[in-house]
């Protein structure tokens, strides 16, 4: 682990937009975990002949092997991972009430939560996620375990400590004036940490536990600390039903929480699945962001989210895995679904709905950047943006794709496109042989 001055050399894929995916061969030149240069192989022959890269450790890519950037998970749940794959079997509402608050109730328990909370973090960064957007429970000192764990792995990550002061089953709620005082608490807790890689997020659950009192009170505190702020919008018919019975002064859901002042550039909203075309324009119109999360939305049976909608409504989308509403927790799973769901809803009858792997792939990484408001700081290669990125190595021992003897002659164009085009259809973990987080090393099967 380390931050040496890295050059590596070979084929490089990143996204400068939804429409613009730049595969080529070149080279990368990071300094201090930032990118410095890059440029052609020319250029890197020119340059290390006249000595600019010694003192580089110099990485030669194999034909098979590319670069790309690291994988933004917009929306998961940490203390929800022990229910990974488990108890798929009822909608949200009831889903949370028999499964999850139960489990979330745990995090009380400090220790539990430190062990939990350093496998989530490590199986992410396996995964190559190298940014995540965390949900952590309603317990501070809980959370602050989830923040350790992310330091210590250097993983990069939003962090919020969840707010509900609604009754609930499970006596899963805080009082609003504590729950206030904690949030102040968690966030004060993180920023003294003074990590360049992980920031608090305030986090209102969702308006089903949240009353606007709360609401009101915590978007106060995210101006105050100039904080992110995080929730749920539009996931569940039933939710919605409840949010608008419960509100009857407000006229949808995002007016609920357009009343309390959440809705800004710094607001990520999770699913946003059944959004009309008024609360698109206000979210929109707001500078919010959508967490699209095509996992838990069809697990939970909760709606085949219209993304592409989205999108064209100007909204900054990024991908969620939402475990364990999702049953997976790696950002490649959540590209092929979003593929899969917008393609249902195309075959559905809605013309041009469906994205295609480059489109999905720009959500997966800039994208998500965007919508966490880090575009300027990782997503792609640009010079000056810190080195967030994959190795991947498409035949790496024991992966699941074959190389086939006897393939059609390929173009060295052609080779890199097919190459990252395999990866994202077929490739898992095993085929990212290394990880770096802002140039820091933090997986390495190479
Ligand atoms: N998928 C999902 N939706 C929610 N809405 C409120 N809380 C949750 C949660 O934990 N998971
Ligand atoms: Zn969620």
């Amino acid at each position: 682990m380390g931050k040496k001055n890295i050059v590596f050399v070979g084929i490089l894929a990143s996204s400068d937009s939804l429409e613009k995916l730049k595969i080529n061969y070149g080279y990368i030149a990071i300094e201090q975990g930032k990118i410095t240069k890059t440029g052609s192989i020319k250029e890197f022959e020119r340059l290390a002949e006249s000595g600019t890269f010694s003192g580089y450790q110099i990485i030669k890519l194999s034909a098979n092997q590319f670069i790309i950037p690291g994988f933004v998970d917009c929306h998961t749940h940490a203390p929800q991972f022990p229910n990974i794959g488990l108890g798929l079997d009822r909608p949200l509402l009831e889903w949370l009430a028999k499964y999850t608050f139960p489990l979330e109730k745990r995090y009380k328990d400090t220790e539990f939560a430190a062990k939990v909370y350093d496998q989530v973090v490590q199986r992410l960064l396996r995964n190559g996620t190298t940014t995540a957007c965390y949900f952590g429970s309603l317990h501070v000192d809980g959370t602050l375990e989830l923040v350790k764990s992310a330091i210590k792995h250097h993983q990069r990550a939003l962090i919020g400590k969840v707010s509900m002061n609604k009754e609930n089953d499970a006596g899963y709620y805080n009082n609003t004036k504590q729950e206030l005082a904690d949030v102040e608490t968690f966030v004060k807790s993180v920023i003294s940490y003074q990590n360049e890689l992980v920031e608090p997020v305030v986090t209102p659950r969702f308006a089903v536990s949240c009353d606007k009192e709360l609401m009101d009170g915590l978007s106060e505190i995210a101006n105050k600390y100039n904080s992110k702020i995080q929730s749920h919008i539009s996931e569940n018919l039933s939710e919605i039903e409840y949010v608008l019975q419960t509100n009857p002064d407000c006229k949808s859901y995002g007016d609920v929480y357009n009343k309390s002042q959440i809705l800004n550039n710094r607001c990520i909203m999770a699913h946003a699945v059944h959004l009309t075309d008024e609360e698109l324009t206000l979210l929109s119109a707001k500078g919010v962001s959508v967490a699209h999360c095509p996992a838990s939305n069809t697990r939970l049976k909760s709606g085949l989210c219209p993304v592409r909608r989205i999108i064209d409504s100007n909204i900054t989308v990024g991908l969620g895995t939402d475990v364990a509403g999702g049953d997976n927790a790696s950002i490649l799973d959540a590209i092929r679904r979003t593929m899969d769901v917008s393609t249902c809803l195309e075959m559905q009858g809605r013309p041009k709905y469906s994205l295609n792997w480059r489109e999905a792939f720009y959500l997966a990484t800039l994208g998500g950047a965007q919508a966490l408001n880090l575009g300027d700081r990782i997503g792609n290669f640009d010079v000056g943006k810190d080195f967030d990125a994959l190795l991947v190595d498409v035949y790496a021992k024991g992966s699941q794709i074959d190389q086939f003897a006897g393939a059609l002659e390929k173009t060295d164009d052609e080779h890199a496109v097919e190459l990252l085009e395999k990866f994202i259809f077929l490739g898992d973990d095993r085929n990212i042989v290394q990880v770096y987080v802002k140039g820091n090393l933090v997986k390495d099967t190479l």
